[in-house]
């Protein structure tokens, strides 16, 4: 970390205003040498910007220093927030790189300094990277609840509460070497043990909702070629409720959409039809759909007539939830059964019931009423490892031999310290901070 980082912070493009970050030892050269003068410590001062070579004068703003240890990276920090022209940002950025041992940043890079300089745990990393890609209400709030520490506060507790039972088993073990009965009673530590898989357990139950908050509960719009998917697609992505954006990447057979119901995100899915064919290209589209069901939330089922729902049999074979839709409820010949669920995607007739079924599907899935504290994917398998530890130690600990729970205790320890961070996680690091846009 002996180079000086630096990149705009603000996003690419014109605007009003721009914030250039540097932050390493150079900060306070680069800082002395174009601003004017370096504001106090954690203070903000209004400088001319100058190209220190030419004497030029590149621009007008605010110069906020923070000297290290109490910047968001743990190092020397300087910001300045000039003009948003896109000639005056690459100035400044220009002039910056000119300075010994000064390089753009990675993307994600001021973040994995603020966490290797112990400024961060793991958990609040995830929990900010997911805060900058937020789109919807609830995963600005649970982004918000794990950058503040939600899961790593509760982590530490458990890990504390490890540390006090290693405690005695260790003592025990000193005193049996002077001839004294063990100092523990395994009862007491397999009750406190008990008690802690329980609540890691419950932790791990809301693993589920987390998942669905940051990734999307995915509807697939599935049916008969022609059945009216669609126009059902763009229906529902035109009324009621706000498109969040299209999401990128996606085939021309498989076409998703976010939008945001109660804040939370819900990804549509239109599908290729489903049908027996013998055209390899169709054929790969319903190998497409059907890969996409086996991570579909709900699947629709859409046709015009209970005669072509013969292909909806997979799904419930599957176990999928499911829900046979009859469309274009619009037409003169139409016919329906008293407990079918109809719509027009031409008259909207029928919508408001279906994205209301929708809306208490992705609340079923809600069910502890607790916020998910568990929010990816990494912090369930650690938590996971910990749980099987934690059995594994209920296990030894009536034995009566303190050297053996000793040790188990201690491995149950590093697992929660791996939901932190606090070790073994060198080879996720990458994965993790390449998350991040440039700037952060
Ligand atoms: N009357 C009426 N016609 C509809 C309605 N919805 C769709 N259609 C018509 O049905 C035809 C097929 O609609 P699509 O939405 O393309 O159907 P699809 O299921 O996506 O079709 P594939 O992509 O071929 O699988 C079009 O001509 C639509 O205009 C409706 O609510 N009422």
């Amino acid at each position: 970390m002996s180079d000086t980082i630096y990149a705009v912070s603000s996003g690419i493009g014109r605007a009003g205003v721009a914030v250039i970050r540097i932050s390493g030892p150079q900060a306070r050269t680069v800082g002395e040498a174009m601003a004017s003068a370096l504001p106090a410590d954690r203070t903000i001062g209004y400088s001319v910007l100058r190209d220190p070579g030419s004497g030029d004068v590149l621009d007008r703003g605010l110069v906020l220093w923070f000297a290290a240890p109490r910047s968001f990276t743990g190092e020397d920090c300087l910001e300045f927030q000039i003009h948003g022209g896109r000639a005056v940002i690459a100035a400044v950025l220009r002039t910056i790189g000119t300075f010994p041992a000064c390089r753009p940043a990675e993307p994600g890079e001021f973040t994995k300094r603020a966490y290797l300089n112990g400024k961060m745990d793991l958990t609040s990393v995830e929990g900010l990277a997911d805060l900058i890609d937020s789109d919807t209400e609830l995963q600005r709030q649970q982004a918000m609840r794990q950058y503040e520490g939600g899961l790593a506060r509760r982590v530490d507790g458990w890990r504390l509460r490890l540390i006090e039972l290693m405690a005695l088993v260790e003592a025990s073990i000193d005193f049996a070497d002077e001839g004294e009965a063990p100092a523990f009673q395994s009862q007491a530590i397999v009750d406190e043990l008990e008690r802690l898989r329980g609540e890691v357990r419950a932790a791990l139950a809301t693993s589920r909702h987390g998942e669905i908050v940051r990734e999307g509960f995915v509807v697939l719009i599935s049916g008969p070629p022609n059945a009216g998917k669609s126009s059902l697609l763009n229906a529902i992505a035109q009324r009621d409720v706000a498109i969040v954006s299209d999401i990128p990447g996606t085939t021309r057979d498989l076409v998703e959409v976010l939008i945001d119901l109660d804040g939370v995100p819900v990804v549509l899915v239109d599908s290729a039809g489903i049908r027996e064919t013998d055209d390899p290209v169709e054929r790969i589209g319903i190998d497409r759909v059907r890969r996409r069901a086996e991570h579909a939330d709900l699947v629709l089922w859409l046709s015009e007539a209970k005669a072509d729902d013969a292909g909806a049999e997979a799904y419930r074979k599957d176990g999928r939830p499911l829900v046979l839709v009859r469309t274009k409820a619009d037409r003169a010949d139409f016919k329906l059964d008293s407990s079918e669920l109809a719509i027009s995607a031409r008259t909207g007739e029928g919508l408001p019931d279906l994205i209301g079924l929708i809306r208490s599907s992705v609340s079923d899935l809600d069910k502890h009423g607790e916020p998910a504290i568990v929010t990816s994917d990494r912090q369930r398998l650690v938590l996971l490892d910990a749980e099987a530890r934690l059995g594994r130690a209920i296990a030894v600990a009536p034995l009566g031999q303190p050297e053996l729970l000793a040790e188990e205790l201690r491995r149950c320890a590093l697992a929660f310290a791996r939901v932190s961070g606090k070790v073994g996680v060198e080879d996720l690091l990458d994965s993790i901070f390449a998350r991040f846009c440039f700037g952060k």
